[in-house]
């Protein structure tokens, strides 16, 4: 059997060391300052255009600090890794490979081979309800539905964190409430630590072991135990 990662079950810390990021001559977070246990799941609020993307795609490796540093188990992030999963409101689905096929990606990126890949995808395919749609098309399936497929493609690799940028968000209230316990159950048998944005306060609170706000000058502060209405007044 192929290994999948040699540090897989290893949760990840994250750290972000004063650092700036922006686009261009447009500057949207300075000196941000923020550390991620491993195995803690951290939730940013922030209002429309406070920046929670930004800070995301700096721990990504999809955007490099202007200054300070953005680390990941005490190493600088230089570039996107399987090790560090991202999930998207978009699905970002292969539209043109089955379920299984989409959710194979990042192990064969990883060469892990055929058999192994497939088994692997079919657990995952299982665990996140979709067992008996392996073979189906993205098109063919609900919106609900293909976030759990990307549910299952970020986790599928055992990665040691999860990025995840408002990833119910275009989903109806029903279909988002159930995914968001689909997310705790999963996370429990993962050995990820999760970095996760939202602009709903109830899904801060519900899923957050923290939550912090990005405020409109840029700052993050901590409001974890606060209630609703105190973090609404912070945004
Ligand atoms: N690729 C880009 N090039 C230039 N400016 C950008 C780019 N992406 C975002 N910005 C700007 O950076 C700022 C922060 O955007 P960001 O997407 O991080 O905010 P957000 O908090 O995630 O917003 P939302 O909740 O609306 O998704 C905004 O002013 C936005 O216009």
């Amino acid at each position: 059997m192929t290994t999948v990662t040699t540090t897989a079950g290893k949760r990840m810390r994250l750290v972000l060391a004063g650092a700036a990021l922006g686009y261009g001559g447009h500057p949207v977070l300075d000196e941000v300052r923020l550390e991620v246990a491993p195995g803690e799941i951290v939730v940013v609020v922030g209002s429309s255009g406070s920046g929670k993307s930004t800070l995301l795609r700096g721990l990504a490796g999809l955007l490099a600090p202007r200054a300070g540093r953005i680390l990941a188990d005490g190493a600088e992030v230089r570039g996107p890794s399987p090790d560090r999963a991202m999930i998207f409101q978009e699905d970002g689905l292969l539209p043109w490979r089955s379920v299984l096929r989409n959710v194979e990606l990042p192990l064969g990126i990883r060469g892990v081979g055929r058999a192994e890949r497939r088994r692997a995808a079919l657990t995952w395919i299982d665990r996140v309800g979709l067992a008996g749609f392996a073979d189906r098309l993205p098109r063919e399936l609900s919106g609900g539905m293909r976030q759990r497929v990307q549910l299952a493609r970020a986790l599928v690799g055992a990665p040691r964190a999860a990025l995840m940028d408002e990833p119910f968000g275009a989903l109806d209230a029903q279909t988002r409430a159930e995914m968001q316990r689909l997310l705790l159950d999963v996370l429990r048998d993962t050995a990820a630590t999760v970095v996760f944005v939202t602009h709903d306060v109830d899904e801060a609170l519900l899923l957050g072991d923290r939550v912090l706000v990005l405020g409109r000058t840029g700052g993050l502060r901590s409001l974890t135990g606060a209630t609703r209405e105190q973090i609404v007044k912070e945004l």
